[in-house]
């Protein structure tokens, strides 16, 4: 068995791509798009991974846009997507001076959570050993439930 994808349904097709693509770094590897169904998917991989998707031997995210407008409500059984980050700070930094809710702030300079334009969870975690508190963060308080 191996481990292919975690699908989530967004409302907002070109928000969750700024979201995920130009904020997250995440790089579109295909799409489908389905008259029948009225859907698009985009399978998503994370820049390290993105070469091992070509050969479809990658995790990937798949954002499923239904062309029909639907409340998909918030199950909270779905806990969140995580990824392996460099720079927790600096990727931190960027994402909220673009607008993107910090769930939980990097304050230990190991683990933080932000949302989506759909209010998924994301959780980022830095690479090899916790980087030094850094301002403004280390005084920062959750700003949500996570
Ligand atoms: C391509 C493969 O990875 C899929 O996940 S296709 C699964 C299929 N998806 C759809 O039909 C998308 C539109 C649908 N209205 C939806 O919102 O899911 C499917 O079977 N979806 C049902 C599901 O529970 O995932
Ligand atoms: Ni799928």
């Amino acid at each position: 068995m191996r481990y292919l994808h975690t699908m989530v349904r967004v409302k907002d097709l070109d928000a969750s791509l700024d979201f995920y693509c130009n904020k997250l770094g995440l790089q579109e590897v295909r799409r489908t798009e389905s008259e029948k169904g009225r859907f698009t998917l985009i399978f998503l991989a994370a820049p390290e991974d993105g070469d091992r998707a070509k050969t479809d031997k990658a995790p990937l995210v798949e954002l499923t846009y239904n062309w029909d407008p639907a409340d998909y409500g918030e199950g909270r059984n779905f806990g969140h997507l995580a990824f392996e980050v460099d720079d927790i700070y600096g990727l931190c930094d960027k994402l909220q001076k673009s607008g993107v809710t910090i769930n939980r702030p990097p304050r230990d300079g190991h683990m933080a959570f932000v949302r989506s334009p759909d209010n998924i969870s994301v959780e980022l975690l830095q690479k090899g050993d916790s980087k030094e508190p850094a301002e403004p963060w280390a005084s920062m308080g959750n700003t949500g439930h996570w």
